[in-house]
């Protein structure tokens, strides 16, 4: 009997580096039998304001998919698959893409975050041969040396064990994506199947609307697999990967740093394909201590990738992986006042204002920011992770929640809580107030609170 493949894209928007897909192929081209169709499921439902407060993506980050699937959607009719495009409910869809085309293999690429991988636990999935593997990390189910839930505990501890592998012969094989060698279907149908699907898409309300809202940020980055690799290729081809360590923790400039986690997040390119990048680039320039720190990098994204896989559900807990509540609450207004730049901090606001206008901060943004809302306000950590992950265009659940629990005190840090000196940070790394002055937010600066902790309006003595 022919088999019906069916793969699912997620955030692995891209079409080299995709073993599981390719294994398809493959499969289909030996027998010389089976179909193949390919999907992408969105849920509208993502959009609004969900636990803590938030939305689950960002409409920045939602406009870098759409691009992404319209680039996707064409390159696949091409090469005879068609990409259809589901709007709704994701189990419910993923139950009638099973029913539509008689599947009989499932493929997707295995997800980090326990909520994404929700959708496969309930899914009807039962009887299908389904074929997953990690394709948005580094490591895959083959190379992983040790078993997820055997994840060393720090990251240091991770590296070591890592660093001892020959990571550049692993993560250099170029991979692209077969043809299939009898295509069933024409493209230019496949097109027109396509652009109609894509136009569901564009015309579900919800998703106008944020997609007009994305439209007035400033938004720097673009999604889609061509405009990622030409984005890396051009990286490699300045001299910045050779002052990387220097320049990565600027506040506000292109090429300071890689800026590749928004590929990375909507996989655009794979991890893999940039280490090889890199490897190259050391080649012909030479490394140094810029060029490693790049991967070092990498693999803290990596460490973080295995983390959500091993702790699952407690990556949104209170007391983290650890078996301690951090001594914080919620406080509503607070957390008004960091999400509107409204703080005492003048630095502060203009990091919230640049979040909130562009979908993108610098590392070290982030973690000031984090540590204010952790340390300054008190409050509760998941409320900001949960704020990052409704602006940020290049959210990433491991990497995101995995950040924000270091920082708490309640994650993979041995040394607890980190707290940045705000005043001192800013005499750092904006010393003559440049980054404040352009990104100054236009909320009115406010005191933390209006009533104190018996809820008695707190008085402004001042004359
Ligand atoms: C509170 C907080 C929340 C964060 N949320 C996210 C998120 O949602 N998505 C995301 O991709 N990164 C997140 N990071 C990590 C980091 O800030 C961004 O990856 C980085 O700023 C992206 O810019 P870049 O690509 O130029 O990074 P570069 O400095 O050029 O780094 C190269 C790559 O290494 C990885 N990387 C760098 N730093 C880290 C780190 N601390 N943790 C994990 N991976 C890292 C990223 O994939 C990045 O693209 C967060 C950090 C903090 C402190």
């Amino acid at each position: 009997m022919a088999s019906n493949y069916l793969y699912i894209f997620d955030n692995d928007l891209r079409t080299s580096y995709l073993p599981v897909l390719s294994q398809f192929i493959k499969e289909i081209n030996d027998s010389g039998h089976g179909e193949l169709q390919c999907a992408y499921l969105f849920d509208p439902e993502d959009l609004k304001p969900k636990n803590f407060q938030s939305a689950l993506i960002s409409p920045a980050k939602l406009k870098l998919i759409c691009e992404s699937l319209k680039e996707l959607g064409q390159v696949l009719a091409n090469k005879g698959i068609l990409l259809d495009i589901c709007i709704g409910n994701k189990s419910a869809n993923l139950g009638n893409l099973i029913k539509k085309y008689n599947v009989t293999c499932l493929g997707y690429s295995s997800p980090a975050g326990s909520y994404e991988s929700e959708l496969y636990r309930n899914a009807e999935i039962e009887g299908l041969t389904v074929h997953n593997d990690f394709q948005t990390s580094l490591f895959d189910k083959a190379t992983l040396p040790f078993a997820i839930n055997d994840l060393p505990a720090t990251f240091t501890r991770f590296r070591k064990v890592v660093e001892a592998l020959p990571l550049d012969e692993l993560f250099t094989h170029y991979q692209k994506l077969p043809e299939l060698s009898h295509k069933t279907n024409c493209a230019m149908q496949l097109l027109a199947k396509f652009e109609a699907s894509n136009l569901s898409l564009n015309k579900t309300p919800a998703i106008s609307y944020a997609l007009d809202t994305a439209n007035k940020l400033k938004i720097e980055f673009s999604g889609g697999e061509g405009l990622a690799v030409h984005h890396m290729n051009n990286y490699f081809s300045l001299t910045s990967p050779s002052v990387y360590k220097t320049t990565r923790n600027f506040l506000d400039n292109w090429t300071a740093s890689t800026k590749f986690s928004v590929a990375l997040c909507l996989g655009n390119i794979s991890p893999k394909q940039i280490w090889r990048e890199i490897v190259k680039y050391e080649l012909k320039n030479g490394g140094n201590e810029s060029t490693y720190w790049i991967k070092f990098e990498l693999l803290w994204r990596e460490y973080f990738h295995w983390y959500a896989a091993k702790y699952n559900e407690k990556l949104f807990h209170f007391s983290g992986i650890t078996q301690q509540k951090p001594l914080s609450s919620f406080y509503p207004e607070r957390f008004r006042k960091w999400i509107d730049g409204a703080t005492p901090s003048h630095f502060i606001n203009a990091i919230m204002n640049q979040l909130k206008t562009t979908g993108y901060i610098s590392n070290r943004a982030r973690q000031l920011t984090a540590s204010y809302f952790v340390n300054e306000l008190n409050i509760d950590w998941r409320y900001g992770a949960a704020y990052f992950q409704s602006q940020l265009i290049d959210h990433d659940v491991a990497s995101n929640w995995g950040n924000w629990q270091y920082l708490a005190g309640v994650g993979c840090d041995p040394r607890g809580k980190r707290k940045f000196n705000i005043e001192k940070q800013q005499n750092l790394y904006d010393p003559n107030m440049s980054y404040i002055n352009k990104w100054i937010s236009s909320a009115t600066t406010l005191p933390l609170d209006s009533v104190d902790y018996v809820d008695w309006p707190i008085v402004n003595e001042e004359p």
